[in-house]
């Protein structure tokens, strides 16, 4: 599994979402803090109210290194479901990744932990901590579902979700169209006569 992990760690996201058409993509109002983010790693899934972080406090707590924390939090945009103390918790105790259909706050102080976060956006209000939420359950994150132990991929375009059956496939088909991709480019790269080659055939389908 960590073989797959880091094998997806070199495919763009872009090719991942092309084997899918697109149909596993997180929201694309969910973006790293910093566009040299790239992370691959398992999903440890988490559902909690809006408005209340405890539960990822627990998930943190629960959390294998190389885990990528992948958070439910139902799009709130007010509250924060973290700022850097809590982040740099789980930078320390070796999570991958921290993944939210939410915001997060201490903007800066976050950026300078250079620990992958995936979020909508920053707010000045942090969360309580009354406890209710739940680990390891199915989810939905930017309008697509989410199990426990799937394989979550983001980089500077966003973030796909595998299903953990579908690892080794996913990552040969992903391959083949990065090689595909990089030859397209070759072919036609500075090459005027080439481009209009390819638009010609391409318009002429
Ligand atoms: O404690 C919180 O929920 C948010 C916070 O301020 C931090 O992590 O620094």
């Amino acid at each position: 599994m960590e073989e797959l992990f880091s094998s997806f760690q070199n495919i763009p996201t872009t090719c991942i979402s092309d084997v899918f058409e697109g149909l596993n993509n997180l929201d694309p109002s969910i973006k790293p803090l910093k566009e040299d983010y790239k992370f691959a790693g398992r999903a440890l899934t988490v559902k909690m109210p809006v408005g209340d972080n405890l539960v990822v406090l627990k998930a943190i707590r629960e959390a294998k290194p190389g885990d990528v924390i992948i958070i439910d939090a139902k799009g709130d945009q007010y509250r924060a479901i973290a700022g850097d103390f809590v982040v740099g918790m789980a930078k320390t105790l070796g999570v991958s990744a921290i993944v939210v259909d939410g915001v997060i706050r201490d903007i800066t102080g976050i950026k300078n932990l250079n620990f992958p976060v995936f979020c909508k956006g920053t707010a000045v209000a942090a969360s309580g901590k009354a406890g209710v939420g739940e680990i390891n359950v199915p989810i939905s994150c930017g309008g697509t579902a989410i199990q426990p132990g799937d394989i979550v991929v983001g980089d500077a375009d966003g973030v796909v979700v595998i299903p953990q059956s579908m690892g080794q496939e996913v990552l040969e088909k992903s391959r083949e169209k990065l090689k595909k991709d990089e030859q397209r480019e070759q072919d036609v790269s500075g090459n005027v006569e080439a481009i209009k080659k390819y638009l010609d055939n391409m318009l002429s389908k």
